[in-house]
């Protein structure tokens, strides 16, 4: 057999299991669409059906993945599935999903990841407005970032939870990326914008490559890759999605200083996310100004053995020098072991918020 006649056996092959795989698609639609009306036909009068389900959207991703022969990577199979999962759920509702904006930042790219291409996605300007958007119901969910691994924590989303009754229905983790881009690749660089915490991110390789030049903290990268689209001598620390909507010409890939660089984002919406097999619970306590009181607080984790991922604390809003503790550990708040444990602490401590329990990022 020649080249030509073996490729084009090899292309009648995928030509067929292409239609295989379209049809098979489809018949997966359609039992998508059928689990929505048999939701609807169950449903109580006026109640509202929830068609969205992240604990199950979990375990098929977690499915997927634990099942993969190869030679695609785990991740990439669950990245297939996960658009199939998108484009289904939007054939039995169509999601609005608030974003922290502008266009191109990485909490859209989170917001993508986690949902799939087939959502409506909405830019904000702040994460207060993320918040109203989702509480207001113009938005069925909301992504920010909580959490850098290099810069540590998003204080302002965490604290949009004291006055928040909103629920964490899941979490998104996003390795960071930061390029230096230019407009003209030969103008002299005077200024260089981004986000704060970008300029955190990058700080060493700008002492080293850019001492004297003056860093300009903005509200996003995105907006950092817009002014420097427009500003002569600027140019600007962002993501690869922003380079690509302002047409920027990128002069160094990769500039973050700790090459794991990742942010974690939030999914917040009403929702009550049911156990997945594999999930986390982040809450809010603050407990009486007393000695040992945060040992009060965490000694019925240990004595179950329930291991936690993060602790941050804040200034409460009660009083000065009172303190909220951000706990987040593993398990479900319905799982028989942790259950017990937060009733417990609801009687001892001042104040308490079940933020949510939510399934670990899968991709
Ligand atoms: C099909 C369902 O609804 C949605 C679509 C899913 C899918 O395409 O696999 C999974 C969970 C839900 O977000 C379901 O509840 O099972």
């Amino acid at each position: 057999m020649s080249e030509a006649q073996e490729l084009e056996q090899l292309r009648n092959s995928i030509d067929s299991i292409d239609r295989q795989i379209q049809e098979l698609i489809n018949q997966r639609a359609r039992c998508a669409q059928q689990v929505a009306e048999v939701k609807q036909k169950y449903a109580q009068p006026g109640e509202v059906v929830v068609f969205y389900r992240p604990e199950r959207e979990a375990q098929v991703l977690r499915n997927v993945m634990a099942r993969n022969e190869g030679p695609l990577t785990n991740e990439g199979m669950a990245r297939l599935f996960r658009e199939i999962m998108s484009q289904c759920l939007a054939l039995e509702e169509p999601l609005n999903v608030a974003f922290l904006g502008p266009e191109g930042t990485f909490t859209q790219q989170a917001a993508v990841k986690h949902f799939g291409h087939a959502v409506h996605c909405h830019s904000q300007v702040s994460i207060a407005d993320v918040f109203r958007e989702v509480e207001s119901g113009a938005a069925n969910f909301g992504v920010v970032p909580i959490e850098n691994s290099t810069e540590g924590v998003v204080t302002h989303t965490l604290d949009s939870f004291f006055d928040s009754g909103l629920r964490i229905c899941g979490e998104v983790s996003l390795r960071i990326h930061h390029h230096l881009m230019v407009k003209d690749k030969d103008a002299t660089v005077e200024r260089i914008f981004s986000h704060a915490q970008s300029l955190g991110q990058c700080r060493r390789w700008l002492d080293k490559h850019y001492p004297n030049v003056e860093r300009v903290a903005v509200s996003s990268n995105a907006e950092a890759a817009r002014r420097a689209s427009l500003e002569p001598g600027a140019a600007a620390i962002a993501g690869e999605v922003a380079a690509d909507l302002y047409e920027m010409h990128i002069l160094n890939t990769n500039i973050e200083d700790r090459p794991d660089n990742t942010t974690r984002f939030l999914i917040i919406g009403k929702l009550e996310t049911l156990p997945s097999g594999d999930d986390k619970t982040s809450i809010m306590v603050s407990s009486r100004n007393q000695p040992g009181a945060l040992y009060q607080v965490l000694e019925p984790f240990h004595k179950a053995g329930v291991s936690l991922t993060r602790i941050e604390t804040r200034p409460a809003r009660t009083g000065t020098w009172n303190y909220a503790f951000f706990i987040d550990f593993e398990g479900h708040a319905a799982d028989a072991v942790i259950a017990p444990v937060l009733q417990g602490l609801q009687d001892q401590v001042a104040d308490y918020k079940l933020l949510g329990s939510y399934p670990k990022a899968v991709l």
